[in-house]
């Protein structure tokens, strides 16, 4: 839940399966040109729902570097104790790093269990991938509507204009993205580029701890602006609940409970679509859209306070978004 940022893409957590692929009525690998293998929709598919849920067979834990050769022996321990087709099944997954300790690379490849593995990048990805450790499985949500026959996308890297994002997934991950975002024509594409530029500076300012305490009615319209960016550019993905979660403690640290309640519902909502409601994060902030005054951030101040009743009833979209990023005249 806390801010965190990721500048480059996270060492894996955890890699491969029980060898087998798990059957679905919702998706079919597929051969996808210039991808290699991917994930289709086999029928149309709605935001929240459950499209993957996998146990790893070999999990990074236990290893405690990044230094390549100490991971490399460290992962073949964990690997000689699979079974042979396990073993099979984990060496035919896709290796960025040929050159380097197979192992080792696979798991910087992949990081995610057999099926998940196949899942190509979207920089507008239309499903969350996340690991619940209540369960000890990677999940994959839609977030978005997926129309049959359209492929299934997650994010391998986020935010920033195309240029930095391509940059980065070359870096890391050995392509060149050509998804729906990247491949919008010249003039939309700066457009989006010019949003997303913008969406990073909103980020900053909204995470600056001295501007939510003395300029909260500045970072709350940051907010505001940041959800309209995402709202324009389709994104759904954890953005969309981190942004909640920071409305959500800039109302609370102000006292104002009844916003807080709406955001911190919004945020339960958008996290049960992108990971379930038996995710930490759900689960954690749930007690929150009824007691927000229990949360740690409460009440640094009482400049907007507000008692948690009286979010108001009855109001149209329009007005009650005015009123909630507190617009009214
Ligand atoms: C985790 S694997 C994904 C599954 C892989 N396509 C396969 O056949 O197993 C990551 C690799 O898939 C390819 N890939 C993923 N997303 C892509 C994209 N948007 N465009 C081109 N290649 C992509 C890249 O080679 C990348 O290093």
């Amino acid at each position: 839940m806390p801010r965190s940022r990721t500048t480059e893409p996270d060492w894996p957590s955890s890699t491969s399966q029980n060898g087998e692929d798990i059957p679905s009525s919702l998706w079919k690998i597929a051969p996808i040109p210039g991808k290699g293998l991917g994930l289709i929709a086999t029928r149309d598919i709605t935001p929240g729902t459950l499209l993957l849920s996998e146990v790893p067979l070999l999990t990074t834990e236990g290893v405690t570097t990044i230094d390549l050769e100490v991971a490399e022996t460290q992962l073949r321990k964990k690997f000689s104790s699979l079974s042979p087709s396990s073993q099979k099944v984990f060496m035919a997954l896709y290796n960025n790093y040929p050159d380097d300790k197979p192992l080792s690379g696979i798991v910087r490849s992949n990081g995610y269990p057999l099926t998940v593995s196949r899942i190509n990048h979207s920089c507008c990805p239309n499903v969350v991938q996340a690991w619940n450790p209540l369960v000890e499985k990677e999940t994959v949500f839609a977030v978005r509507t997926i129309p049959a026959g359209t492929e299934i996308c997650t994010a391998y890297h986020v935010g920033g204009p195309s240029s930095e994002r391509q940059k980065i997934l070359k870096t890391y991950f050995g392509f060149d993205c050509t998804c729906a975002l990247c491949s919008l024509p010249e003039e939309k594409l700066k457009t989006s580029d010019e949003r997303m530029i913008e969406a990073e500076e909103l980020d900053e300012m909204i995470g600056d701890s001295k501007k939510v305490r003395f300029h909260a009615d500045e970072v709350l319209a940051c907010c505001h602006r940041l959800s309209k960016i995402y709202e324009e550019e389709g994104l759904k993905d954890d953005r969309l609940s981190r942004l909640y979660f920071d409305c959500f403690q800039v109302c609370n640290m102000h006292g104002d409970l009844a916003r807080a309640r709406v955001f911190a519902r919004q945020y339960c909502s958008a996290k049960k679509m992108a990971a379930g409601d038996d995710c930490i994060a759900y689960l954690e902030m749930k007690p929150f859209v009824k007691n927000p005054q229990k949360h740690d951030s409460f009440g640094v101040t009482g400049k907007w306070k507000t008692r948690a009743e009286s979010v108001p009833k009855g109001l149209g979209r329009i007005e009650f978004e005015r009123w909630l990023w507190r617009e009214e005249a």
